[in-house]
């Protein structure tokens, strides 16, 4: 499977340079992306009348490309402008249509629409009256396109500068951007096509999140050679259950669950054993055929789960810290982090751990990555997994009905099962976050926890 490469817009324009170094104009490339775009639009909504809205940059440019193509093949076209055209490209773009140029905010509505306004340059949020027109413009229109990224997004962050309508296509040019992951962005288009452009994103840190090659056991595997995994619970036992059996579901040989006070019952495959206090936690983890160990769902956050957590991370195992362990690492600071861990914060924790960082949330996560020498999954709607060595994956959005209790704890047994297999923290963080994307997507609607569960043997089946 392909890996999408995704580009920052300064990493975009460089990119550019670099074809046109290489003997093709700038107007050829704009030439490319408004053909690209012009034959998703075509197949599309074929000859429904079209409006295209052109902004004063190169993306408008790729819009006057687009208007004139589509009237070539016998569309009804009109093209709306924010005044001038003011690069050469887009100068020689509105040459080359050579037809009527309708003011933006006198435009009428059409059938279909398409937002060639600001891509990559935007540099502020469109002014108020551009905006509610392109609102009003774009809810008229039963088909709408947003040519490389909806005006109003900014590129890197994936924030938006001012209101930004609900698009139908999102046509990304050349390569992703960080803002077609990120969100609020990424939520503001139903479907997302990335056109190639002949720009070569090869050298790219930053990539989509792709379906994982995953591999049957071997033939002569047994359960400790396909990853022995323990999960050191607390207090509560349901937590720890549900990590415990997703990780004996996503590959690994065999799962024990360490838990506090009187065994809880699970499935008879996850050996559950009682270990009360910090010094019984250690005495079980004193095993060299431990391959991964998983700490925090339901550990607690008083002075025993410091203690057994204290006693985790002195195992010399390799670990993943979730949930519990990270509110207590925000405590302790992050130096306790042994390197080469795998964390996996929300929000809430990763504040805790690393106070308000500056830059994207990409960045943020790199950042973190680097201060702990951990690979780091930075939950959310938008998840992130960020390597020390700079690598990120972005992920897609996936269903919102992950957001429900319990859902954590799956992708942290997950992880634990995969680092246990792979050996390798960030492959083990990138093939878990696909296999609990694609388990969610498989349960469909008002899942509970419980149900992913459930459909990671199809998930996993699927990548074999
Ligand atoms: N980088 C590439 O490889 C290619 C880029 N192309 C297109 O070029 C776009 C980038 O073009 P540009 O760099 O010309 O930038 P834009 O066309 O996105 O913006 C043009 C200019 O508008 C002004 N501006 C920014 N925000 C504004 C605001 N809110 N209100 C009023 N004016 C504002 C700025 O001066 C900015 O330079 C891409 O998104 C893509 O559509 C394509 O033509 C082909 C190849
Ligand atoms: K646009």
């Amino acid at each position: 499977m392909r890996m999408h490469a995704i580009l920052t817009a300064a990493e975009m324009r460089r990119a550019e340079q670099a074809v046109i170094a290489a003997g093709i104009p700038e107007y050829m490339l704009m030439e490319r992306a408004g053909a690209a775009a012009a034959e998703i639009i075509w197949r599309a909504g074929g000859k429904r009348d079209l409006l295209v809205l052109c902004g004063p940059g190169n993306n408008g440019g790729d819009g006057f490309v687009i208007a004139r193509l589509l009237r070539a093949r016998g569309v009804p076209v009109r093209v709306a402008a924010l005044g001038e055209s003011r690069t050469d490209s887009s100068m020689k773009a509105r040459e080359a249509w050579g037809g009527p140029v309708e003011a933006f905010l006198d435009a009428a509505p059409a059938t279909q629409i398409v937002d060639a306004l600001f891509g990559t340059g935007l540099s502020r949020g469109l002014d108020g009256a551009i905006a509610a027109k392109l609102r009003a413009l774009t809810e008229q229109a039963s088909f709408s396109y947003a040519v490389d990224l909806p005006s109003g997004v900014q590129t890197d962050r994936g924030e938006l500068l001012s209101d930004v309508p609900d698009m139908g296509v999102c046509i990304a040019l050349g390569a992703l951007k960080p803002a077609h992951m990120l969100q609020p962005a990424a939520g503001c288009w139903r479907r997302l096509v990335c056109a190639d452009i002949g720009i070569d994103a090869s050298g790219a840190k930053i990539h989509r999140l792709a379906p994982p090659q995953l591999h049957p056991p071997a033939p002569e595997a047994h359960k400790y050679s396909r990853g022995l995994v323990a999960v050191v619970g607390g207090e509560m036992a349901g937590a720890g259950l549900l990590a415990s059996q997703a990780a004996a579901r996503a590959g690994s040989g065999m799962v024990r669950h360490l838990v506090q006070g009187s065994v809880h019952l699970g499935p008879g495959a996850i050996v559950t054993q009682q270990a009360d206090k910090a010094g019984d936690v250690a005495r079980s983890l004193n095993d060299d055929r431990f391959r991964a160990i998983l700490v925090g769902p339901g550990l607690g956050r008083g002075s025993e789960a410091s203690d057994r957590l204290k006693a985790v991370l002195a195992a010399g195992h390799p670990l993943v810290l979730d949930a519990d362990a990270l509110v207590l690492l925000g405590e302790e600071g992050v130096d306790a982090i042994p390197q080469g861990s795998v964390l996996t914060p929300h929000e809430g924790e990763f504040v805790r751990l690393f106070g308000n960082l500056p830059g994207s949330k990409v960045e943020r996560a790199l950042e973190a990555a680097k201060r702990t020498r951990a690979t780091l999954i930075y939950k959310g709607s938008d998840s992130i997994v960020a390597s020390p060595d700079g690598r990120a994956v972005l992920s897609p959005p996936g269903s919102s009905w992950l957001s429900t209790a319990g859902t954590g704890d799956v992708l942290a047994g997950l992880v634990a099962a995969r680092l246990a297999v792979t050996g390798d923290g960030f492959q083990a963080a990138c093939e878990a976050l696909w296999l609990h994307g694609e388990a969610a997507r498989r349960a469909g609607a008002a899942f509970i926890a419980d149900d992913l569960l459930a459909e990671l043997p199809a998930a996993i089946a699927s990548r074999l």
